[in-house]
């Protein structure tokens, strides 16, 4: 089915018409890394003036909503605590209550503070991450310091792995362990004593849009762990339903009326499809109209922009 060119006035119009509630992603459609895209601002203000449900799903681990909430403030751009849902709250929020990982058991994060900040805001207790011990390079062919229960907590019951800059061998070490510790997965259940090790990532982008981009993504940082322990994780983030879960329990919508404005055909664009909701594609992220455009593409938006801030002429 051939995706709808959107550029005019009137065209913009008939959107803002046709749906009431609009999901945008965040990297590549509000944003570039810190950038504001030009008129994003202005488009998302005009949304909430004509009385729209704006609300803001986005992969990036690597912030919690807090910091978020700083970004969007910085930028200029209205939201509160409830419209915003990234891929760390969203993993937090799963291990907790869907999960219910036992109280005595931690999760070992591959990670930031995003994802840090969040499990602490459920209680979660963790380690690894940006902590001091995990920070560091070991001496070559070294593995002494990672033999000791210290090291490897058998009181892990999950690996988190999300964005992360800092990414070491030493981590990639540790969470290799916890995920590949024995204990049959199911009885006594992963994550709990005897059990296994839940093995979870907060999204599995391939590449971040970010100034100069694209560059690795969290999908590539955790592919390491993937390979080696040939175990396939749960995935919390774009397009995976975790996600969409965790959106509809805070703010139900009506899927009839809602677009998803988002810049990635296999997380954005996927997602509000296996989730019954049109799509807007914008090119001021990843995906390009070449791919949309390309013989036999499997992801086809309902509709094409270049830029949100288009809208904003209105
Ligand atoms: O690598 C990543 O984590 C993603 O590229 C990044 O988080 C995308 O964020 P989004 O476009 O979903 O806001
Ligand atoms: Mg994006």
């Amino acid at each position: 089915m051939p995706y709808e060119t959107l550029s005019s006035a009137s065209q913009y119009e008939a959107l803002l018409d046709a749906h009431d509630t609009w999901l945008f992603d965040c990297d590549g459609v509000l944003w570039s890394g810190d950038e504001a895209i030009a008129g994003a601002v202005e488009a998302v203000a005009l949304l909430r003036k004509r009385g729209k449900q704006v609300i803001f799903v986005t992969n990036n681990a690597s912030k919690s909503r807090q910091a978020l909430l700083g970004k969007f403030r910085k930028m200029g751009i209205e939201a509160e605590t409830k419209d915003v849902f990234s891929s760390a709250y969203a993993s937090a929020v799963y291990l907790k209550h869907v999960l219910k990982l036992p109280e005595d058991r931690s999760v070992y994060v591959v990670g930031m503070e995003g994802i840090q900040e969040e499990l602490d805001a459920v209680g979660v207790r963790w380690c690894g991450g940006t902590s001091k011990e995990d920070n560091v390079f070991l001496p070559p062919l070294d593995f002494s310091s990672l033999l000791s229960p210290e090291a490897i907590d058998p009181k892990v019951g999950a690996v988190l792995c999300g964005f992360d800059m800092h990414l070491s061998y030493i981590k990639l070490a540790k969470a290799f362990k916890h995920i590949t510790r024995e204990g049959a997965e199911g009885e006594p259940k992963a994550g709990e004593e005897g059990g296994g090790c839940y093995f979870i990532l907060t999204n599995d982008d391939s590449t971040f849009p970010a100034k100069g981009g694209p560059w690795p993504g969290a999908g590539s940082l955790s592919s390491p762990l993937v390979f080696a322990s040939k175990r396939k994780p749960l995935i919390v983030g774009k397009p995976h339903q975790p996600m969409l879960d965790c959106i509809e329990a805070v703010q139900p919508f009506d899927k009839s009326r809602a677009l998803f404005v988002g810049d990635r055909l296999d997380t954005d664009i996927a997602f509000a499809q296996h989730g019954g909701i049109k799509t807007l594609m914008v090119l001021t992220g990843i995906s390009t109209k070449a791919e949309i455009d390309a013989e036999g593409a499997e992801i086809v938006p309902d509709f094409l922009m270049q830029s949100i801030g288009d809208l904003a002429q209105l």
